[in-house]
């Protein structure tokens, strides 16, 4: 299947601004894109799963896989890259800050037999997408996951959701890192931790914190 990678390599990941100055956000989102492509690679080799990537880029980037430059919006890049018309092959959109996805974990977006399969993200967003109908075409930003339920509902499309830990953990703000320090299971933990980010208890509560050294 092809799987559409958006990633956006320009001033990313803002809201870490707390915890990464603006050089170390470029790097962690680099890392986590290419943690994502490792387990799409590992899907493709060892699972029996077809995966061909596309890293959607607002601008070049050399990632070891077909890459297409679109500096239009997120949501009209995506469009584009959609089933356009019956009987075109389907097509997964795969978030590039999913820090947590596993092969068994994205292995699961590609179960369902439905005409829209759907990972929802924590606070509202959609993690990543299998469209096998050209009648659907995604809404990015905001509450997306109820806009995409919603735009499958009109068009009278089959919707399935996967209920997964590591496809709803998408890398938005510091408290996001927590769980990739403490879960994470490709290079990005170890990138964390050699920039000096850590989990720390603060108020009961597990948060990161920065070395100053
Ligand atoms: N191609 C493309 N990808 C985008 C665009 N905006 C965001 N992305 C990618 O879409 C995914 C989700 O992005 P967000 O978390 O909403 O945005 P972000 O720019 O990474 O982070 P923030 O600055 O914190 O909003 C990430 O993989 C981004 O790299 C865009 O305009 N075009
Ligand atoms: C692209 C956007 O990502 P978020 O801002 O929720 O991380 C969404 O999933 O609609």
């Amino acid at each position: 299947m092809r799987v559409v990678v958006p990633f956006a390599p320009g001033r990313p990941k803002t809201r870490l601004a707390p915890v990464l100055d603006e050089a170390e956000r470029t790097a962690f989102a680099r890392t986590m894109l290419d943690d994502v492509l490792s387990v799409l690679s590992t899907l493709d080799r060892e699972r029996g799963v077809s995966v061909d990537p596309l890293v959607l880029s607002t601008a070049p980037i050399d990632c070891g896989v077909s890459v297409a430059v679109d500096d239009r919006p997120l949501t009209d890049a995506v469009n584009d890259r959609l089933p356009a018309s019956d009987g075109d092959d389907p097509v997964a959109v795969v978030m590039a800050d999913l820090a947590l996805a596993t092969p068994d974990a994205l292995a699961r977006l590609f179960e369902p037999d439905a005409d829209v399969v759907v990972a929802p993200g924590r606070g509202g967003g959609t993690n990543a997408l299998v469209v096998r109908d050209p009648a659907f075409r995604v809404d990015y930003h905001g509450a997306s996951v109820r806009d995409h339920r919603e735009i499958a509902r009109e068009a009278d499309l089959s919707l399935a959701h996967v209920d997964s830990f590591r496809l709803a953990t998408d890398v938005d703000e510091p408290a996001d890192l927590v769980e990739v320090l403490l879960h994470g299971e490709g290079e990005a933990p170890a990138w964390l931790a050699e920039t000096g980010v850590s989990v720390a208890a603060a108020d009961g509560r597990a948060d990161v914190e920065r070395n100053s050294g």
